[in-house]
């Protein structure tokens, strides 16, 4: 089968032909690039409708020299997302070519094509995968017939985040690439004054780090860099600063995302995935954990047709074509929308949540240390005196002052919010030691198992209600996902359950590095968002789950809060 493609979401008019057989792509690109500012929507559609038609006949021409008049057997469009006027133009342009050829019509998620081509071309099975593109950035992982969104930005897409700042300091779009080439100039000056590795010689700029659970936010660092500007600190240390924020993040919730599923495979999408530095972190982040990691050439990372052309041809060999009356365009078009009809049939065995602790059930703790995303957690003692010794392990993809940082406050942090909402009236663990130094915690075993391990609706009711009470104490837990709550069913005198647990069900709350004070039904929501966001991407049947914990939540918490969700689950939405 061949695919003609056509690609034109925001700056990037471009066609290709994609051979199956041959595994071959042949892209034509031309890009819009802005006299001042950044993509102004108006002229982004003159580019296209000028543009479009040239990439088209230039690519057209080609297959039909290669290949004959039957050169085509499917023509393969963005649908969305991108900027409406752009869409449409290529939306006409797809569905007049293909009347024309008398071929079959494919309309192709952007986002998806930027996570498909690095399946593709890598050979995994079932990875995650971090779209880092201009507009978006988001984890992505397959479940049960759709791509879930695992995590993603609260507000800018991390390029479009860059190229604010560079903007900001009067340099040309795109931003991307003149600030990993400052970056790397002053991390190269650095390291000849002071010697060493490149990257950990040269002084950071502390700046926002903004994760709760696998979303994030890039509005804090905007505002900061900017203000650094400003005050005159040099401009190739902030964008060396930058990098080493925004992407550490961008790791951070990688692998949590590879922890939470259980995957072991990661690959990079988008235009920003351009940058070495961010594929760098994420090598290293992919090899400490024993995971394989691709990102696919820059031709197929930035805005392209080929990864349109192939994911059409996916799609139509499954017979996913569209009807012409059907075929509008959507701004708006979500990746979890689509139903993944290419790999239907496909059986994707994966264990959700990862393992225990010492293995479900087991009453002594000769079983086997666990590493999370971010610490290893070791069992020891037996019966009731069971501890768990919890070390914030050293991340070497990030910069050693960064690292730092973060193992040291979120050390802090856990200590003090466990033992604040115990008193609170919130179930966790007894926090028995705390060494800085080593950014290691000594707690009381609780529970029986992850709540992962045990989804159902009686024990999310419950989350429901201990993060309402948290939060009535004026707390959020920042990252309260199914991994971080644990379970013991209790009342059966089996013997089996733990830590204070006596013979009730109990649900404690465990992993309180991201937690923090707050009285804002904003943060409050955002603890929300983050725990639904665990379930959307493990469950099943997510609903029901959800709405327990929803029921759990209003019946002790301010309903401002279950209102205020609504807002930020749409916030990580694409305009
Ligand atoms: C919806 C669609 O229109 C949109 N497309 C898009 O954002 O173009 P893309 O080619 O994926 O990414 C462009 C972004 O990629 C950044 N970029 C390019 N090279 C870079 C580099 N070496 N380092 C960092 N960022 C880079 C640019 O600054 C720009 O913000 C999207 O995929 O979100
Ligand atoms: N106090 C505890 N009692 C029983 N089990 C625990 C306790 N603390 C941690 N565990 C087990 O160890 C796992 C990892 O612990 P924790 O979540 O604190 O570390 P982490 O590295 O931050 O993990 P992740 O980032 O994957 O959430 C938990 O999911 C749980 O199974
Ligand atoms: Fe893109």
């Amino acid at each position: 089968m061949r695919v003609l493609g056509i690609e034109g979401t925001a700056w990037c008019a471009s066609a290709a032909l994609y051979d199956a057989e041959a595994d071959s792509v042949l892209i034509e690109s031309d890009p819009y690039e802005p006299d001042s500012g950044g993509i102004h929507p108006r002229e982004a559609a003159e580019h296209m409708s000028e543009a479009i038609p040239e990439v088209v006949d230039r690519v057209l021409t080609a297959a039909e020299a290669e290949y004959g008049p039957n050169a085509v057997d499917a023509v393969a469009f963005s649908r969305g997302p991108g900027l409406g006027p752009c869409l449409r133009i290529v939306g006409t342009a797809a569905r007049s070519l293909a009347g024309t050829l008398d071929v079959p019509l494919v309309g192709v998620n952007h986002m998806v094509a930027h996570l498909e081509i690095g399946r593709h071309r890598s050979g995994f099975e079932n990875p995650v995968c971090l779209n880092a593109s201009g507009a978006n950035a988001h984890l992505l992982g397959y479940h049960d017939g759709r791509y879930r969104v695992l995590g993603e930005t609260m507000d800018a897409g991390v390029g479009n985040a860059i190229d604010k700042f560079t903007r900001h300091v009067g340099w040309s779009h795109p931003g991307g690439p003149k600030v990993e080439a400052a970056a790397k100039e002053f991390a190269a000056d650095a390291s000849e004054a002071g010697g060493g590795g490149s990257e950990a010689a040269a002084e950071l700029l502390d700046l926002p780090y903004v994760v709760k659970g696998m979303d994030f936010s890039f509005s804090g660092i905007s505002s900061a860099t900017n203000d650094a500007a400003d005050e005159g600190v040099d401009v190739e240390r902030i964008c060396f600063s930058l990098q080493e924020h925004v992407f550490a993040m961008l790791a951070e919730v990688s692998e949590r995302a590879l922890s939470l599923t259980g995957a072991d495979e990661l690959v990079l999408g988008g235009g920003v995935a351009q940058n070495d530095r961010l594929r760098e972190m994420l090598a290293v982040m992919c090899e400490a954990r024993g995971a394989d990691f691709f990102a696919p050439e820059p031709r197929f990372l930035r805005d392209n047709a080929g990864m349109i052309a192939v994911l059409g041809a996916k799609m139509a060999a499954a017979g996913d074509t569209l009807p012409v009356a059907e075929s509008a365009v959507d701004p708006n078009f979500r990746p979890d929308q689509v139903p993944v009809t290419w790999r239907a049939g496909e059986s994707v065995a994966r264990v959700p949540g990862g393992g225990e602790a010492t293995g479900a059930g087991k009453t002594s703790a000769e079983a086997a240390d666990r590493r999370g995303a971010e610490a290893t957690v070791a069992v020891s003692g037996a019966g009731d005196d069971r501890r768990v010794t919890k070390r914030r392990v050293a991340k070497s993809y990030r910069h050693p002052e960064l690292d730092r940082t973060l193992r040291r406050e979120r050390t802090v942090a856990e200590a003090r919010l466990t033992s604040e909402a115990r008193r609170a009236g919130v179930p966790t663990p007894l926090v028995y030691d705390v060494d800085l130094a080593t950014a290691t915690l000594t707690l009381q075993y609780v529970g029986e198992r992850d709540l992962a391990a045990a989804l159902d609706e009686r024990w999310t009711e419950r989350v429901g209600r201990r993060l309402a009470r948290l939060h009535r104490a004026g707390m959020v837990h920042g990252d309260p996902t199914t991994r971080n709550v644990r379970v013991s069913p209790g009342g059966r005198g089996d013997g089996r359950s733990n830590g204070g647990a006596g013979e009730t069900p109990e649900t404690y709350l465990i992993d309180f590095g991201l937690g923090y004070h707050t009285g804002h039904v904003e943060d409050h929501a955002m603890d929300l968002h983050v725990f639904e966001g665990s379930i959307r991407a493990t469950a099943t049947d997510p609903d029901p789950l959800i709405a327990a914990f929803e029921a759990g939540y209003d019946s002790v918490g301010d309903p401002e809060v279950i209102d205020r969700l609504r807002d930020v689950a749409d916030r990580g939405r694409y305009r």
